[in-house]
């Protein structure tokens, strides 16, 4: 595991920075490196740990169990639906129990609070990226065009935002699962070679797997394929990965500091507010108040106390909040920016009423189609996910760092292919459909997840993921004035959200179709016989889930998302709820802005990690054209 150089020793340097940079994640990470890299003293806070060391932040086949390690998680809950008794629908539902002890599904013991759904989100040197699912798949040009027609700003119009892209490609490996890993199991191959034929793709029946080993070589980010966008098909899933290891914003900050650039980082550093200068005719960010420790926020499993050492750091240039879809409303909220009553319940001093800050916020809905097998999968022979030496797989990754194909299972974030469809319900040509297909027992968020899906190596699912969802009514509000409680987060999902246009039944219906989709390819398993394998019986929704409605109350109780965006949207001149102009300026103060996945106006693409790496370049790049402009270079 790349290990971050001497974290401490960067403690004891002088306060003051051209810029300083709030949360270490998909956003503030490359923007960070980008400015120190550009000669510009960068200060990077990070509320998480280095994660030095930590080796489930770099096995892509820990992608689950990463995402509940208690050093580098933090527990989420938000709510699906308002209405408790309806978001209890959902098996996933979770009630508090004792301190960070949790009750998932119905009958919770008699005094068992309610939560809501588990939302997992990584507190660490690179954020979130740092334990996602590592799925690397780039934007589609309508993200950045609606940024372009919206502000006026032609700097966001896909065309000009390539370049954002070579820039990304400077530091970030990508590559799929190498495909003799998965064409050694059949049975595998037989789902895998199933769904391709799902999609219309011509399998021959008695030589499936030279048409899969072909179709696996096919990347979904062509560059030249102008009609890429709308094309469906069937491909490999690439990851953010070099030779089968995770890399990606963690190692651009580490290999920034190492390169000597003036990038201070300061891990175990919780931010607790803005501070402004307000004697001029717009108030103006000049740095930020922070507490060190680990493991303050209170959604930290391991939180223990509420007091940190106090400090403080001044930007001379420019305060950036990159703390994601959650955090950086909140903090926005506490240091007095954003809707004015709000604000004042909680007593908080208003700085500027930006009613729009904790609003409009997006998220995909994703959904699976589980069955269970007869069989184990080989693939996963000896894998018992979980760091001990009993686990073979983890000893064979460690064993073969240098050749990807004989690294195994762990060499792979386990979702190996993926179909990308246009439903009949899609808004544009684009495709809104991506449908994933792995040998696991994923069904979504809740405490305990990552064991559930692999207690047993006997499961496939394929996994649909809406993308261009409608619903814009998601909210994040303060809880109270005291920065380390967790805000409230509503999702409002479906009927209860943006309705406007039938907006909520048109999602619905994709993922209907999703659905279908995905069993169609599950029937076309059976077409295939020469790969052997035994049968495999519907968990969920489960063969008796049928008509478009019974699919779609399905669909409505139990769907989650992993994507959320967009709660501190750019926006025209005039629009009182545009929270940030189109150069990442917090509207009405100066020297603040955002960049991360809540600056979104329409939540981008697929997955959305690689617009939000394109969109922390972009601020790069304003931000030092500014600054060279006011120094008159
Ligand atoms: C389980 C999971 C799987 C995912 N899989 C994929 C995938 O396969 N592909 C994909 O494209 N996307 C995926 N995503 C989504 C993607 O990783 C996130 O959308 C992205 O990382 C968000 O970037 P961000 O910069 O907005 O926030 P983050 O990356 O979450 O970074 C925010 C950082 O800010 C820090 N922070 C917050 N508040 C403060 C504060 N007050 N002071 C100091 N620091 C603070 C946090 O500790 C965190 O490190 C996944 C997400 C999850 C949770």
């Amino acid at each position: 595991v790349p290990t971050f150089p001497n974290a401490q020793s960067t403690r004891d340097v002088d306060s003051e920075f051209d810029y300083v940079i709030v949360g270490s994640g998909a956003g503030g990470g490359p923007l960070a490196c980008r400015l120190a890299m550009a000669g510009y003293k960068t200060l990077l806070l990070e509320a998480g740990g280095d994660a030095n060391g930590n080796v489930n932040i770099s096995v892509p086949g820990y992608q689950a169990v990463v995402t509940a390690d208690p050093k580098l998680r933090w527990d989420i809950f938000v709510n699906h639906y308002k209405d408790q008794n309806r978001a209890k629908r959902d098996p996933k539902y979770v009630y508090e129990i004792g301190p960070y002890e949790y009750h998932v599904g119905p009958n919770p013991p008699p005094g068992a609070k309610d939560l809501g759904i588990l939302y997992p989100r990584g507190s660490m040197l690179g954020g979130s990226v740092t334990h996602n699912a590592l799925i690397w798949i780039i934007p589609h040009k309508q993200d950045f065009d609606t940024i372009a027609t919206i502000t006026g700003d032609d700097s966001w119009a896909a065309s000009n935002m390539n370049q954002y892209l070579n820039k990304v490609y400077q530091w970030l490996p990508n590559m799929p699962t190498d495909p003799t890993i998965l064409l050694r199991d059949l049975p595998l191959a037989r789902h895998l070679v199933a769904g391709a034929n799902a999609v219309g793709i011509d399998v021959p029946v008695l030589t499936p797997l030279a048409k899969l080993s072909q179709l696996l070589l096919m990347s979904p980010n062509s560059r030249v394929n102008p009609a890429r966008d709308a094309t469906e098909g069937y491909f490999q899933v690439p990851l953010t990965m070099k030779l089968g290891e995770r890399s990606a914003v963690r190692e651009f900050i580490l290999k920034t500091v190492a390169d000597g650039h003036p990038l201070t980082v300061r891990t175990n550093t919780f931010v607790t507010k803005i501070n402004f200068n307000t004697t001029g005719s717009k108030p103006r960010a000049t740095g930020v108040e922070y507490m060190e420790g680990e493991y303050l926020y209170k959604a930290s499993p391991l939180h223990r106390t509420n007091f940190g050492k106090r400090g403080s750091a001044k930007a001379k240039r420019e305060v950036i909040v990159s703390a994601g879809t959650f955090n950086t409303p909140q903090l926005l909220k506490l240091s007095g920016i954003g809707p004015a009553p709000e604000l004042l319940r909680f007593g908080i001093p208003i700085i500027k009423h930006l009613p729009g800050v904790g609003t409009n916020m997006m998220d995909r809905y994703e959904i699976p189609v589980n069955v269970v097998h007869e069989d184990d999968f080989s693939v996963l022979d000896g894998c018992t996910f979980d760091l001990k030496p009993h686990d073979l797989c983890l000893k064979q990754w460690l064993d073969n760092p240098y050749i990807l194909a004989a690294r195994g299972a762990y060499a792979s974030n386990g979702l190996a292919a993926m179909m990308l469809k246009r439903s009949s319900f899609a808004s544009t040509s684009d495709i809104d459909l991506s449908i994933f297909g792995g040998p696991l027992n994923f069904q979504g968020y809740f405490p305990g997840w990552h064991d559930f899906s692999v207690r047993d190596h006997k499961h496939f699912s394929w996994y649909s993921l809406k993308a261009h969802t409608r619903n814009r009514a998601g909210t994040v509000e303060l809880r109270s004035a005291d920065p380390l409680d967790q805000p409230e987060i509503n999702f409002n999902y479906f009927d209860t959200g943006t309705t406007a246009g039938g907006a909520d039944q048109l999602d619905l219906g994709a993922l209907i179709q999703a659905i279908r989709k995905s069993r169609e390819a599950l029937a076309d398993y059976y077409k295939f016989p020469i790969l052997g394998g035994t049968n495999y019986t519907e968990e969920k929704p489960g063969a008796h889930v049928q008509s478009d409605e019974a699919i779609g109350q399905f669909i409505k109780d139990e769907a989650w998302g992993h994507h959320a965006a967009c709660s501190c949207p750019i926006g025209e001149e005039g629009n009182p709820m545009a929270v940030l102009d189109s150069e990442f300026r917090v509207r009405g103060v100066d020297g603040l802005r955002v960049v991360d996945a809540s600056v979104f106006p329409d939540i981008p693409g697929i997955f959305i990690q690689s617009a939000i790496f394109m969109v922390s370049e972009k601020a790069a790049d304003v931000l030092i054209r500014e600054a060279k402009a006011a120094d008159g270079e």
